[in-house]
C-alpha cells in the first residue's frame, strides 16, 4: 500500500532465482516494461520500436514507441553500454517514467541493438540502473536521483527483497524511500560504502566453515542487485570451489545434490558482522528432479581500476534484505524473512 509518501512498493518477479525484475511504465498513454533494478549500473534503457529487425533479443521483448507517447521529448544523442557479458547500443530520448508510483521526467536510452547473448535469455525488457550518478553513461542523471530531487521520499534510501522460492509470491520487492518490515526480521547492520559513488563495501575476510581462507587483508565487494550470483577473483573462487568439491562445466560450478547437506557455510565478514550463507543459500536445486545442483558462485576477474572486486548478487541479497542508503552512503543488511 501507499507508504504515505506517494510511493508504493514495486513487486518483483523471480525467474528461477536468477533473474529478478519489476514493472515500470514510460510515456502517456503508459507503455509497460519489465526492468532489472540494478545497483551495478546507473542508466535506464528499454528496447526501441526502431530496433533493427535482425536484433532477435529486441523483437522478443516489449519496445518503446515514441510516436505513441504524448509526453515524448526528442534527444537523439548516441548511447552504448557494456556489461560483464552483453552490450546495448541505441540513442537517448526523454519521457515520463513511472517507478513505484512516482512520475519522473527521465532521459533514458532506446536500445536499437542488443547483443543476442545474453539478452535472448532475458525474461525482462530492460535495465533501470540504481547506481550513483557518476557511474552513468553520457552523464545522465539517474532515475533515483531525479526522484530524490522531488523531495517526496521520507528517507533517501531504497530497499530490495529477493525471494528464494520461485513459487513464492511476490518474487521480490523494491521499496523507494524506506524498508518493508514484512520481509526482514531483527535490526539492520550498516556498512559504509568504500568510496563515494559506488555501492561497494570492504569485506574483511571470506571464510569457508570457520576458516578465513580469502580476502584476509580486506577486499572490495559490490552489492549488486543486477547480478544473479556471487562472483570473485578467479584465483579465490577456483580454490573456494575446489575446497567444497564443486566441478566446473561449461555452464558453471556444479555439485552432486546428495553432497549438498555436507557442504560448509561461506561467510563474508563486513562492518564488524559475519554474513553467512548456508549450503541451502548458495546452491540451486534442479527445476526437474535430478542430481546435479548449481553452486551460485562464478569466477570473474574484473579488470582494474574497477577490479579486483567481489560481486555479491541475488544469492546474497535473498538471504540478507538490503537497504541502500544514499543519504548516509551506507548499505544496511537485515536477515530476510
Ligand atoms: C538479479 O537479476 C539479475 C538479472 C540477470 C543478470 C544477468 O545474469 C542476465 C542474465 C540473462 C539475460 C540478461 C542478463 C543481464 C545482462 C545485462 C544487464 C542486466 C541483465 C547478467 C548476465 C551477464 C553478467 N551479468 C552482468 O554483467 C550484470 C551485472 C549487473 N550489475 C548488470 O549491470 C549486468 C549478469
Amino acid at each position: 500500500g501507499d507508504a504515505g509518501n506517494g510511493t508504493v512498493p514495486t513487486p518483483l518477479t523471480n525467474y528461477l532465482d536468477t533473474q529478478y525484475f519489476g514493472e515500470i511504465s514510460i510515456g502517456f498513454p503508459a507503455q509497460i516494461f519489465n526492468v532489472v533494478f540494478d545497483t551495478g549500473s546507473a542508466n535506464l534503457w528499454v528496447p526501441s520500436q526502431r530496433c533493427s529487425p535482425f536484433s532477435t533479443a529486441c523483437f522478443t521483448h516489449s519496445r518503446y514507441d515514441s510516436s505513441k507517447s504524448q509526453s515524448y521529448v526528442e534527444n537523439g544523442t548516441g548511447f552504448s553500454i557494456q556489461y560483464a557479458s552483453g552490450s546495448v547500443r541505441g540513442f537517448l530520448s526523454e519521457d515520463v517514467v513511472m517507478v513505484g508510483g512516482i512520475p519522473v521526467v527521465q532521459v533514458f536510452a532506446e536500445a536499437t541493438s542488443l547483443s543476442a547473448m545474453p539478452f535472448i535469455f532475458a525474461k525482462f525488457d530492460g535495465v533501470l540502473g540504481m547506481g550513483y550518478p557518476d557511474t552513468a553513461v553520457d552523464g545522465i542523471t539517474p532515475v533515483f536521483d531525479r526522484i530524490m530531487s522531488q523531495q517526496v521520499l521520507e528517507e533517501e534510501v531504497f530497499s530490495v527483497y529477493y525471494s528464494r522460492d520461485p513459487q513464492r509470491s511476490p518474487g521480490g520487492e523494491l521499496v523507494l524511500g524506506g524498508t518493508d518490515p514484512n520481509y526482514y526480521t531483527g535490526s539492520f547492520n550498516y556498512v559504509h560504502t568504500r568510496e563515494l559513488g559506488k555501492w561497494e563495501v570492504t569485506v574483511k575476510g571470506v571464510a569457508v566453515g570457520r576458516k578465513t581462507l580469502f580476502c584476509s587483508e580486506g577486499c572490495a565487494a559490490v552489492i549488486d542487485t543486477g547480478s544473479s550470483y556471487i562472483t570473485g577473483p578467479a584465483s579465490s573462487v577456483t580454490l573456494l570451489m575446489k575446497t567444497i568439491g564443486a566441478q566446473l562445466d561449461e555452464s558453471g560450478y556444479k555439485v552432486n545434490c546428495d553432497s549438498v547437506k555436507a557442504l560448509p557455510s561461506l561467510t563474508f565478514h563486513m562492518g564488524g558482522q559475519e554474513y553467512s550463507l548456508t549450503q541451502e543459500d548458495y546452491v540451486l536445486w534442479p527445476q526437474i528432479q535430478g542430481d546435479v545442483c548449481v553452486v551460485t558462485f562464478r569466477a570473474l576477474d574484473v579488470p582494474p581500476p574497477t577490479g579486483p572486486v567481489w560481486i555479491l548478487g541475488a544469492t546474497f541479497i535473498a538471504r540478507y534484505y538490503t537497504e541502500f542508503d544514499r543519504r548516509n552512503n551506507r548499505i544496511g543488511f537485515a536477515t530476510a524473512a
